[in-house]
């Protein structure tokens, strides 16, 4: 051992090494001579945090713990989670993805792959996890980053923010997972511009090229980490759904946008009708921005219309799907194959010609459910939310877009505009909204609360796939959390209580996976696995 310990955050301690470490490690007269516990360090490391002026420098100065020490980062981390939460991960995180190339420090242990060398793929994984048991890898192409689009080799940010929510929120070890960036090029003129911009300077390549890579990736990773699991994150609308059903009976794969954000808007959904005491065969479903967050929300609550006992038709006939050119009607050849279930015939309506945007929309089908993934903000305005309340009691609204800007609309105005009917829930946090008298706490729809747990499930049961039962299992064991009788009440658990729901939803999703026979091992104790499973952050 050397003093390069100092340099490898899965095992420096900084200042708690002790003095026989010390001595054993050749690591006397490295450290200021006090040696400190892991209590002393976190105080020290979130002092030092609060007195930072704006979310982008701590969120940099939290990256340089993270750097640095692994442990602290997550003790600091796992005591904050809701104030961390917005810095560490989104909104903040958009921020840094677009400055990433300025700002960059460190390579943080991500694998970084090239569409120009894919000869490199494999060594460049085996580099990057450098022998370390890789179960969690979390991956991006970073062609639609949240909702502001294309960011190239800086969208690894998004791998590593993704991941750091899943050790903070579910305890997964932060020495078994990678990120990986996969540098396919980019259409950002900004980035292509830019000499500082840090990835490939060229234009996406796209095809059979883009297919191969992506495809020796994934085939390499699961040769080299066979009991890993692969999340897909931020991949554009023309392959991440694609690329989901390529591999998904033949892996353990995950897409959060199309998966993750479905389970959380059901459970949102189903939350909010506890609270308003109405089924949800009663509703009507308006997606505004069909893409894959829209089109894979649809699909999963659409699935519940099935297990509730309807048919596809009858089910199909309570969605609607509108998009840049208005309600989608099944002659459009533009349809996207994850659209076109959805679509309707021109014959339901009078004018279908008219139906070309949200406004005409909402006034001919009459939403109870409106959710929003369309990157377009204030997009739900005044005049289209009174007109959806005007013809139901208690609206379900959610405008999921994110960052913060690209919101279809502000939680506040929901509750002003329907007189605190809505029952809402928004992309990001939303703060306690006071009006009337009642506090309304708002629930946010983030893939982030459900996407830990359900890793720690697959992880904890050595899961043999990920099914549609387990999402649906991941979904309900959410929706139950809901405190329906409280005025004001939110329409999902609080971020607060995420590291515990995140056991939660593991349970549920292992429990599932015994049921179906789906282990690669049999369990019989499923907390046990899950607590098993669970990392601390302590020397
Ligand atoms: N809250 C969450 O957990 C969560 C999860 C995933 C995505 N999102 C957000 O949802 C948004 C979309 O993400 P995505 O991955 O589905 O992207 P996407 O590109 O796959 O989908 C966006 C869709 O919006 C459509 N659109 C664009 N302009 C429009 C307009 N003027 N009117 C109607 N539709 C329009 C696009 O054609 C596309 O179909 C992003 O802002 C993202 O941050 C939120
Ligand atoms: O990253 C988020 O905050 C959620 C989601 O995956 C998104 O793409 O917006
Ligand atoms: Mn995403």
């Amino acid at each position: 051992m050397t003093a390069s310990i100092l340099n490898d955050p899965f095992q420096n301690k900084g200042t708690a090494f002790t003095p026989e470490e010390r001595h054993d490690l050749g690591l006397e007269g490295l450290l200021p001579p006090y040696v400190e516990t892991l209590t002393q360090q976190t105080a020290q490391t979130y002092a030092q945090y609060q007195s930072k002026p704006t979310n982008q420098l701590k969120r940099q100065y939290l990256m340089t713990v993270f750097n640095e020490n692994r442990i602290l980062f997550y003790n600091l981390f796992s005591q904050h989670v809701a104030e961390f939460m917005p810095i560490v991960y989104d909104p903040t995180i958009a921020d840094t993805i677009e400055r990433y190339s300025h700002l960059y420090n460190a390579p943080q242990e991500a694998a970084f792959l090239s569409i120009d060398h894919p000869d490199d793929i494999q060594d460049s994984l085996k580099n990057a996890a450098a022998g370390r048991d890789i179960r969690l890898i979390v991956v991006t192409d970073a062609e639609g980053i949240l909702g502001i689009g294309d960011w190239g080799t800086n969208g690894v940010a998004i791998s590593i923010g993704k991941l750091m929510v899943y050790t903070a929120a579910a305890g997964i070890d932060p020495k078994q997972v990678l990120p990986v960036m996969l540098d396919a090029g980019t259409n950002n003129q900004q980035l292509l511009d830019d000499p500082l911009y840090l990835g490939n300077h060229h234009a996406r390549i796209t095809g059979s090229q883009y297919d191969d890579f992506v495809d020796q990736f994934v085939t390499s990773a699961e040769a080299l980490f066979p009991n890993m699991y692969l999340h897909f994150e931020d991949f554009g609308r023309s392959h991440a759904a694609k690329i989901l059903k390529k591999y998904q009976d033949k892996y353990t794969i995950f897409n959060d946008d199309i998966q993750g954000t479905g389970i959380i808007v059901l459970a949102a959904v189903l939350g909010a009708l506890a609270i308003s005491k109405q089924n949800l065969t009663d509703q009507t479903y308006l997606c505004f921005g069909a893409g894959s967050a829209g089109a894979g929300i649809a699909k999963r609550v659409y699935g519940e219309y099935l297990q509730a006992g309807l048919t596809p038709a009858e089910a199909k006939a309570h969605f609607y799907l509108v998009d840049k050119q208005g309600l989608l009607f099944d002659d459009d050849p533009t349809l996207t194959p994850e659209q076109k279930p959805f679509a309707r015939k021109r014959s339901e309506f009078d004018h279908s010609e008219t139906l070309t945007d949200l406004a005409s929309a909402v006034a001919a089908v009459h939403p109870t459910i409106l959710v929003g993934t369309s990157t377009q903000p204030g997009t739900f305005t005044e005049a289209i939310i009174k007109d959806m309340a005007a013809h139901t009691p208690r609206p379900i609204i959610m405008p999921l877009s994110n960052p913060t800007k690209l919101a279809e609309a502000k939680a506040e105005d929901l509750l002003k505009w329907t007189d605190g009917k809505a029952l809402v829930a928004t992309g990001i946090p939303t703060p306690d909204i006071t009006l009337n008298g009642i506090t309304y706490q708002i629930g946010q729809a983030n893939n982030a609360l459900v996407y830990p747990g359900l890793g720690l499930g697959v992880i904890a049961g050595k899961t043999t796939t990920l099914n549609a039962e387990m999402i649906s299992a991941a979904a309900h064991s959410l929706g139950g959390l809901v405190d329906a009788s409280k005025p004001g009440a939110a329409v999902l658990p609080p971020v607060t209580k995420l590291a515990q729901f995140s056991t939660t939803v593991a349970e549920a999703v292992v429990q599932s996976a015994v049921d179906q026979q789906l282990t690669k091992e049999p369990i019989t104790d499923v907390k046990q696995a899950v607590a098993d499973t669970r990392w601390t952050p302590k020397y």
